[in-house]
């Protein structure tokens, strides 16, 4: 079958101590309550299917996406400490730096203009805008590493993930979901990084984000950040062939 595209395999593992154990994509234990699609084959056994910027080892990218406050950020910096042999791709954005960001690490901070240089000159994999900000990635980064079997990672958006999805067809979308819709609220709200409208703009476009779901291959609810990362790991060494 075929693992991308309609009847894609989807699996939703709770991620976390209380969630109970998580579960290999594809090794028929996951329960896909909340999206009962098809479920034949495995997808670490499908051939790659040759997309727009598929590299010549067949290795796939693996996006992260999943609504505002969600955990996203946590997750990536966890990774990179943790997992330096994954390569987490730089977006650009028109967002000002947050205390404690810095430029080419979170993100390369960018003008508009700068940022309209970039779509216009075909530089960007996918871009989006968002809350009022505009995100992109760069694609000559992506596309080396994918070619030297580097395993690659984006954390992006909805609307970049289908981009993805649309140029890269085997790319793995990860869906990452909060434990309840009231835990997102606390954890934005938490982190202290935006005012109160920008958080009502961020929770709005969070529940479009959640409905968006079932789109994805994979859900992992983050429960616990250090075994989202476990699970992450585990998904793209399937998919990359990492030891
Ligand atoms: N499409 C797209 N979205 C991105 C990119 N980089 C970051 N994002 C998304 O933009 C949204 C806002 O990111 P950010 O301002 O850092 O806020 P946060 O996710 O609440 O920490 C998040 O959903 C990110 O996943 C990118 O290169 N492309
Ligand atoms: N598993 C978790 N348990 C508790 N708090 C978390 C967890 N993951 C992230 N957080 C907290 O939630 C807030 C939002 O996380 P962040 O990574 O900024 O989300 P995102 O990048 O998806 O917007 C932060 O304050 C972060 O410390």
């Amino acid at each position: 079958m075929s693992w991308s595209g309609e009847g894609r395999l989807h699996e939703t593992a709770a991620v976390g101590a209380a969630a109970g154990p998580a579960r290999a994509a594809g090794d028929g234990t996951g329960t896909g309550a909340r999206n009962p699609l098809p479920r034949s084959g495995r997808p670490e056994e499908t051939p790659p299917r040759p997309g727009r910027f598929s590299g010549p080892t067949g290795n796939r990218l693996t996006v992260l996406s999943g609504p505002s406050g969600v955990g996203k950020s946590t997750v990536v910096a966890e990774l990179r400490r943790t997992h330096p042999e994954v390569w987490l791709s730089v977006s650009v954005t028109t967002r000002k730096p947050r205390p404690g960001e810095t430029d080419g690490v979170e993100y390369h901070f960018v003008d508009g203009e700068e940022f309209d240089r970039l779509v216009a000159a075909g530089e960007l994999l996918e871009w989006a805008e968002f809350a009022g900000n505009r995100y992109g990635t760069p694609a000559a980064p992506v596309l080396e590493r994918l070619e030297a079997g580097v395993p690659t990672l984006l954390e992006i958006d909805l609307q970049g993930a289908r981009q993805v999805r649309k140029a890269m067809p085997d790319a793995l979308l990860v869906f990452l979901a909060p434990p309840s819709w009231e835990v997102l609220e606390a954890r934005l709200r938490g982190r202290g990084t935006e005012p109160e409208d920008v958080i009502e703009r961020r929770l709005a476009q969070g529940r479009i984000e959640m409905a968006a779901e079932p789109e994805f291959d994979v859900t992992l609810i983050n429960t616990s950040v250090q075994e989202v990362c476990e699970r992450l790991i585990d998904l793209m060494r399937v998919r990359s062939g990492v030891r």
